[in-house]
Protein backbone atom coordinates (compact mmCIF):
# COMPACT_ATOMS: atom_id res chain seq x y z
CA UNK A 1 0.00 0.00 0.00
CA UNK A 2 1.26 3.00 -1.01
CA UNK A 3 1.28 6.03 2.03
CA UNK A 4 1.15 9.59 0.55
CA UNK A 5 2.10 12.96 3.02
CA UNK A 6 0.39 15.62 2.37
CA UNK A 7 1.98 18.86 2.71
CA UNK A 8 6.12 17.54 3.91
CA UNK A 9 7.67 19.82 5.69
CA UNK A 10 8.56 19.12 9.07
CA UNK A 11 6.37 16.63 10.59
CA UNK A 12 5.49 15.06 7.21
CA UNK A 13 9.22 14.38 6.03
CA UNK A 14 9.81 13.36 9.57
CA UNK A 15 7.38 10.70 9.69
CA UNK A 16 7.09 10.03 6.40
CA UNK A 17 10.68 9.27 6.57
CA UNK A 18 10.20 7.14 9.75
CA UNK A 19 7.40 5.04 7.76
CA UNK A 20 9.94 4.63 4.89
CA UNK A 21 12.81 3.42 7.15
CA UNK A 22 9.72 1.14 8.56
CA UNK A 23 9.58 -0.69 5.11
CA UNK A 24 6.37 1.48 3.55
CA UNK A 25 6.19 2.91 0.68
CA UNK A 26 6.24 6.62 0.63
CA UNK A 27 5.47 9.07 -1.45
CA UNK A 28 6.24 13.03 -0.16
CA UNK A 29 4.11 15.86 -1.27
CA UNK A 30 5.91 18.72 -1.04
CA UNK A 31 7.68 22.47 -1.87
CA UNK A 32 9.99 22.60 -5.03
CA UNK A 33 13.26 22.49 -2.78
CA UNK A 34 12.27 20.28 -0.34
CA UNK A 35 11.47 17.96 -3.69
CA UNK A 36 14.43 18.55 -5.63
CA UNK A 37 17.08 17.82 -2.53
CA UNK A 38 15.01 14.74 -1.34
CA UNK A 39 15.40 13.49 -5.34
CA UNK A 40 18.58 14.21 -5.71
CA UNK A 41 19.89 13.69 -1.92
CA UNK A 42 17.60 11.64 -0.17
CA UNK A 43 15.37 12.45 2.55
CA UNK A 44 17.77 13.90 5.69
CA UNK A 45 16.85 13.23 9.01
CA UNK A 46 19.71 15.13 11.81
CA UNK A 47 19.18 14.09 14.83
CA UNK A 48 22.02 14.75 17.78
CA UNK A 49 25.15 15.86 15.67
CA UNK A 50 24.80 13.21 12.47
CA UNK A 51 21.99 13.83 9.52
CA UNK A 52 21.52 10.14 8.05
CA UNK A 53 19.91 10.10 4.82
CA UNK A 54 17.00 8.02 3.84
CA UNK A 55 16.74 6.96 -0.50
CA UNK A 56 13.66 4.89 -0.06
CA UNK A 57 11.21 7.57 -0.12
CA UNK A 58 10.06 9.80 -3.17
CA UNK A 59 9.09 13.41 -3.38
CA UNK A 60 6.87 15.81 -6.03
CA UNK A 61 5.36 18.84 -5.89
CA UNK A 62 2.07 16.77 -7.48
CA UNK A 63 -1.04 16.19 -5.63
CA UNK A 64 -1.86 14.38 -8.37
CA UNK A 65 0.67 11.71 -6.43
CA UNK A 66 -2.22 11.33 -4.35
CA UNK A 67 -4.01 9.06 -6.76
CA UNK A 68 -2.91 5.83 -5.79
CA UNK A 69 -2.50 5.80 -2.23
CA UNK A 70 -4.31 3.96 0.27
CA UNK A 71 -3.33 5.89 3.17
CA UNK A 72 -3.08 9.67 3.31
CA UNK A 73 -0.67 11.38 5.62
CA UNK A 74 -2.42 15.38 5.91
CA UNK A 75 0.13 17.13 7.28
CA UNK A 76 -0.01 20.91 6.18
CA UNK A 77 -0.70 23.54 8.73
CA UNK A 78 -4.35 24.78 10.29
CA UNK A 79 -4.41 27.39 7.52
CA UNK A 80 -3.73 24.79 4.55
CA UNK A 81 -6.17 22.55 5.38
CA UNK A 82 -9.02 23.53 2.92
CA UNK A 83 -6.91 23.57 0.08
CA UNK A 84 -5.26 20.35 1.30
CA UNK A 85 -9.08 18.88 1.48
CA UNK A 86 -9.44 20.11 -1.96
CA UNK A 87 -6.07 17.95 -3.28
CA UNK A 88 -7.68 14.81 -1.57
CA UNK A 89 -11.26 15.32 -2.86
CA UNK A 90 -10.03 15.57 -5.95
CA UNK A 91 -7.24 12.56 -6.57
CA UNK A 92 -8.21 10.06 -4.52
CA UNK A 93 -10.68 7.19 -4.04
CA UNK A 94 -14.01 7.55 -1.34
CA UNK A 95 -13.41 5.62 1.41
CA UNK A 96 -9.54 6.16 1.67
CA UNK A 97 -8.61 7.03 4.94
CA UNK A 98 -6.89 10.43 5.98
CA UNK A 99 -4.83 10.83 9.31
CA UNK A 100 -4.88 14.57 10.26
CA UNK A 101 -1.48 15.92 12.04
CA UNK A 102 -2.61 18.88 12.98
CA UNK A 103 -2.56 20.54 16.30
CA UNK A 104 -5.63 22.02 18.02
CA UNK A 105 -8.83 20.71 18.16
CA UNK A 106 -10.48 22.30 14.80
CA UNK A 107 -8.25 21.22 11.83
CA UNK A 108 -8.73 17.02 11.41
CA UNK A 109 -12.92 18.54 12.03
CA UNK A 110 -12.74 21.01 9.29
CA UNK A 111 -11.18 18.11 7.12
CA UNK A 112 -13.66 15.75 8.17
CA UNK A 113 -16.42 18.09 7.00
CA UNK A 114 -14.84 18.83 4.09
CA UNK A 115 -14.30 15.10 2.91
CA UNK A 116 -17.38 13.10 4.05
CA UNK A 117 -16.62 10.31 1.96
CA UNK A 118 -13.21 9.48 3.50
CA UNK A 119 -12.32 8.07 6.96
CA UNK A 120 -10.64 11.10 8.62
CA UNK A 121 -8.76 10.57 11.70
CA UNK A 122 -7.27 13.44 13.92
CA UNK A 123 -3.74 11.94 15.08
CA UNK A 124 -1.42 14.57 17.97
CA UNK A 125 2.21 14.74 17.70
CA UNK A 126 4.46 14.42 20.32
CA UNK A 127 7.68 14.89 18.59
CA UNK A 128 10.46 18.18 18.48
CA UNK A 129 11.06 18.96 14.85
CA UNK A 130 12.13 21.57 12.32
CA UNK A 131 13.31 21.70 8.82
CA UNK A 132 17.29 22.32 8.80
CA UNK A 133 17.69 22.96 5.41
CA UNK A 134 15.91 22.02 1.67
CA UNK A 135 14.84 18.21 2.40
CA UNK A 136 16.57 17.76 5.81
CA UNK A 137 14.57 17.77 8.93
CA UNK A 138 15.78 18.18 12.42
CA UNK A 139 14.62 15.94 15.27
CA UNK A 140 15.23 17.44 18.74
CA UNK A 141 13.23 14.54 20.55
CA UNK A 142 10.30 12.41 20.69
CA UNK A 143 8.44 10.34 18.27
CA UNK A 144 5.11 9.47 19.35
CA UNK A 145 1.71 9.67 17.51
CA UNK A 146 -1.54 9.26 19.56
CA UNK A 147 -4.30 7.73 17.65
CA UNK A 148 -8.20 6.36 18.15
CA UNK A 149 -8.21 2.83 19.90
CA UNK A 150 -10.27 2.12 17.38
CA UNK A 151 -7.72 2.15 14.72
CA UNK A 152 -6.30 -0.93 15.98
CA UNK A 153 -9.18 -2.27 13.89
CA UNK A 154 -8.53 -0.76 10.75
CA UNK A 155 -6.53 -2.24 7.39
CA UNK A 156 -4.24 0.42 7.84
CA UNK A 157 -2.99 0.35 11.58
CA UNK A 158 -0.13 -2.25 10.67
CA UNK A 159 1.44 0.38 8.06
CA UNK A 160 1.81 2.36 10.96
CA UNK A 161 3.47 -0.10 12.83
CA UNK A 162 7.36 -0.52 13.80
CA UNK A 163 10.37 -0.19 15.88
CA UNK A 164 11.09 3.78 15.10
CA UNK A 165 7.25 5.19 15.63
CA UNK A 166 6.06 5.06 18.78
CA UNK A 167 2.30 4.35 18.83
CA UNK A 168 0.02 5.59 21.64
CA UNK A 169 -3.75 3.90 21.43
CA UNK A 170 -6.31 6.79 23.19
CA UNK A 171 -9.96 5.55 24.24
CA UNK A 172 -11.19 9.06 24.99
CA UNK A 173 -9.85 11.00 21.96
CA UNK A 174 -11.86 14.14 23.08
CA UNK A 175 -9.56 14.26 26.44
CA UNK A 176 -6.65 13.39 24.73
CA UNK A 177 -6.99 16.69 21.61
CA UNK A 178 -7.90 18.64 24.61
CA UNK A 179 -4.54 17.44 26.72
CA UNK A 180 -1.91 17.68 23.15
CA UNK A 181 -3.77 21.45 22.76
CA UNK A 182 -3.02 22.49 26.31
CA UNK A 183 0.13 21.50 25.96
CA UNK A 184 0.54 23.90 23.02
CA UNK A 185 -1.33 26.72 24.61
CA UNK A 186 1.42 26.61 27.64
CA UNK A 187 4.12 26.29 25.91
CA UNK A 188 3.94 27.16 21.69
CA UNK A 189 3.42 31.39 22.55
CA UNK A 190 6.06 31.40 24.97
CA UNK A 191 8.35 30.10 23.16
CA UNK A 192 7.36 32.38 20.25
CA UNK A 193 7.20 35.42 21.78
CA UNK A 194 10.70 35.09 23.51
CA UNK A 195 12.25 33.23 20.72
CA UNK A 196 13.62 31.42 23.06
CA UNK A 197 13.78 27.17 23.22
CA UNK A 198 11.89 25.31 25.82
CA UNK A 199 15.17 24.93 27.74
CA UNK A 200 16.21 28.44 27.50
CA UNK A 201 12.83 29.23 28.78
CA UNK A 202 13.04 27.21 31.59
CA UNK A 203 16.05 29.36 32.55
CA UNK A 204 13.67 32.32 32.85
CA UNK A 205 12.63 33.47 36.48
CA UNK A 206 9.17 32.86 37.08
CA UNK A 207 8.52 31.36 33.54
CA UNK A 208 7.06 28.34 35.99
CA UNK A 209 4.12 30.48 37.35
CA UNK A 210 3.52 31.97 33.68
CA UNK A 211 3.47 28.31 32.78
CA UNK A 212 0.94 27.18 35.57
CA UNK A 213 -1.20 30.26 35.08
CA UNK A 214 -1.49 29.06 31.29
CA UNK A 215 -2.19 25.37 32.73
CA UNK A 216 -4.46 26.20 35.31
CA UNK A 217 -6.71 28.89 32.79
CA UNK A 218 -7.11 25.92 30.13
CA UNK A 219 -7.89 23.35 32.85
CA UNK A 220 -10.64 25.48 33.57
CA UNK A 221 -11.92 26.34 30.19
CA UNK A 222 -11.84 22.45 29.60
CA UNK A 223 -13.62 21.58 32.77
CA UNK A 224 -16.29 24.68 31.26
CA UNK A 225 -16.63 22.38 28.01
CA UNK A 226 -17.02 19.26 30.29
CA UNK A 227 -13.47 17.70 29.59
CA UNK A 228 -11.78 16.59 32.48
CA UNK A 229 -8.51 17.09 32.92
CA UNK A 230 -5.91 15.11 34.75
CA UNK A 231 -3.81 17.76 36.91
CA UNK A 232 -0.75 15.10 36.48
CA UNK A 233 -0.82 17.07 32.90
CA UNK A 234 1.49 19.83 34.33
CA UNK A 235 4.08 17.32 35.29
CA UNK A 236 3.84 15.61 31.47
CA UNK A 237 4.21 19.09 30.58
CA UNK A 238 6.90 19.10 31.91
CA UNK A 239 8.73 16.40 31.26
CA UNK A 240 8.10 17.51 27.51
CA UNK A 241 10.00 20.07 27.97
CA UNK A 242 12.91 18.16 29.50
CA UNK A 243 12.78 15.66 26.42
CA UNK A 244 13.13 18.49 24.37
CA UNK A 245 14.92 21.29 25.43
CA UNK A 246 16.30 22.42 21.71
CA UNK A 247 13.17 22.93 20.31
CA UNK A 248 11.57 25.84 19.63
CA UNK A 249 7.77 25.56 19.73
CA UNK A 250 6.19 25.22 15.61
CA UNK A 251 4.98 28.47 16.54
CA UNK A 252 8.51 30.12 17.15
CA UNK A 253 9.45 28.83 13.84
CA UNK A 254 6.21 30.32 11.94
CA UNK A 255 7.35 33.41 13.30
CA UNK A 256 11.27 33.07 12.54
CA UNK A 257 9.83 32.14 9.03
CA UNK A 258 8.20 35.27 8.86
CA UNK A 259 4.31 32.95 8.26
CA UNK A 260 0.83 33.06 9.52
CA UNK A 261 0.75 30.91 13.40
CA UNK A 262 -1.56 28.60 14.60
CA UNK A 263 -2.12 31.18 17.15
CA UNK A 264 -5.89 31.11 16.99
CA UNK A 265 -6.20 27.40 17.45
CA UNK A 266 -4.20 27.58 20.60
CA UNK A 267 -4.61 30.29 23.25
CA UNK A 268 -7.21 31.98 20.81
CA UNK A 269 -9.18 28.66 21.10
CA UNK A 270 -9.31 28.85 24.70
CA UNK A 271 -9.68 32.80 24.75
CA UNK A 272 -12.73 32.25 22.49
CA UNK A 273 -14.04 29.41 24.71
CA UNK A 274 -13.37 31.46 28.12
CA UNK A 275 -15.51 34.10 27.09
CA UNK A 276 -18.41 31.56 25.84
CA UNK A 277 -18.23 29.58 29.37
CA UNK A 278 -17.51 33.01 31.39
CA UNK A 279 -14.04 31.70 32.61
CA UNK A 280 -11.73 34.26 32.68
CA UNK A 281 -8.50 33.75 30.36
CA UNK A 282 -6.19 36.96 31.04
CA UNK A 283 -2.70 35.07 30.63
CA UNK A 284 -3.95 33.27 27.52
CA UNK A 285 -5.38 36.89 25.83
CA UNK A 286 -2.19 38.56 26.77
CA UNK A 287 -0.17 35.61 25.23
CA UNK A 288 -2.41 35.18 21.89
CA UNK A 289 -2.68 38.81 21.40
CA UNK A 290 1.16 39.62 22.07
CA UNK A 291 1.76 36.67 19.45
CA UNK A 292 -0.69 38.80 16.91
CA UNK A 293 1.47 41.49 17.72
CA UNK A 294 4.58 40.19 16.09
CA UNK A 295 2.81 37.30 13.24
CA UNK A 296 2.75 38.72 9.53
CA UNK A 297 -0.19 40.41 9.00
N1 LIG B 1 7.00 21.02 14.06
C1 LIG B 1 6.65 20.34 15.14
O1 LIG B 1 7.51 20.02 15.99
C2 LIG B 1 5.24 19.92 15.37
C3 LIG B 1 4.21 20.34 14.54
N2 LIG B 1 2.92 19.92 14.78
C4 LIG B 1 1.81 20.32 13.92
O2 LIG B 1 1.95 19.66 12.67
C5 LIG B 1 1.38 20.47 11.63
C6 LIG B 1 2.45 20.65 10.54
O3 LIG B 1 3.52 21.39 11.13
P1 LIG B 1 4.98 21.45 10.50
O4 LIG B 1 5.33 20.20 9.84
O5 LIG B 1 5.85 21.98 11.59
O6 LIG B 1 4.76 22.57 9.40
P2 LIG B 1 5.61 22.86 8.08
O7 LIG B 1 5.24 24.22 7.63
O8 LIG B 1 7.05 22.54 8.33
O9 LIG B 1 5.07 21.76 7.06
C7 LIG B 1 3.98 21.92 6.20
C8 LIG B 1 4.56 21.88 4.80
O10 LIG B 1 3.54 21.65 3.85
C9 LIG B 1 3.80 22.46 2.71
N3 LIG B 1 2.55 22.49 1.97
C10 LIG B 1 1.38 23.07 2.33
N4 LIG B 1 0.43 22.82 1.42
C11 LIG B 1 1.02 22.08 0.46
C12 LIG B 1 0.56 21.52 -0.77
N5 LIG B 1 -0.71 21.66 -1.18
N6 LIG B 1 1.44 20.81 -1.52
C13 LIG B 1 2.71 20.65 -1.12
N7 LIG B 1 3.21 21.16 0.03
C14 LIG B 1 2.35 21.87 0.80
C15 LIG B 1 4.25 23.76 3.35
O11 LIG B 1 4.87 24.62 2.42
P3 LIG B 1 4.79 26.24 2.68
O12 LIG B 1 5.37 26.49 4.03
O13 LIG B 1 5.61 26.78 1.54
O14 LIG B 1 3.34 26.61 2.61
C16 LIG B 1 5.22 23.21 4.39
O15 LIG B 1 6.47 22.92 3.80
C17 LIG B 1 0.96 21.79 12.29
O16 LIG B 1 -0.41 21.76 12.59
C18 LIG B 1 1.77 21.81 13.58
O17 LIG B 1 1.15 22.54 14.61
C19 LIG B 1 2.63 19.04 15.79
C20 LIG B 1 3.61 18.63 16.64
C21 LIG B 1 4.98 19.02 16.51
C1 LIG C 1 5.08 18.84 20.70
C2 LIG C 1 5.33 20.35 20.51
C3 LIG C 1 5.04 21.07 21.79
C4 LIG C 1 6.78 20.37 20.16
O1 LIG C 1 7.34 21.62 20.19
C5 LIG C 1 4.42 20.90 19.46
O2 LIG C 1 3.34 20.37 19.29
C6 LIG C 1 4.68 22.14 18.68
O3 LIG C 1 5.77 22.68 18.67
O4 LIG C 1 3.72 22.60 18.03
Amino acid sequence: MKIAVLGAGAVGCFFGGLLAEQGQSVILITRPAHAEAITSQGLGIHEGERTRFIHAVKATTDSSALADAGLVLCCVKADQVVQAAEAIRTYTHHGVPVLALQNGLTSADHLANRLPDHQVWPVLVYAAIGMKAAGIVAHRGGHTLCLDQRARATSWHPSLVGELIALDHSDDMTAARWRKLIVNCVLNALSAVAQKSYGELMQVPSMMDVMDALFYECAAVAAACEVAIDPGLRDDILHIVRTMPEQYSSTAQDIARGRVTEIEEFNGFIMQKGREHQVPTPVNTTLYTLTKAIEVP
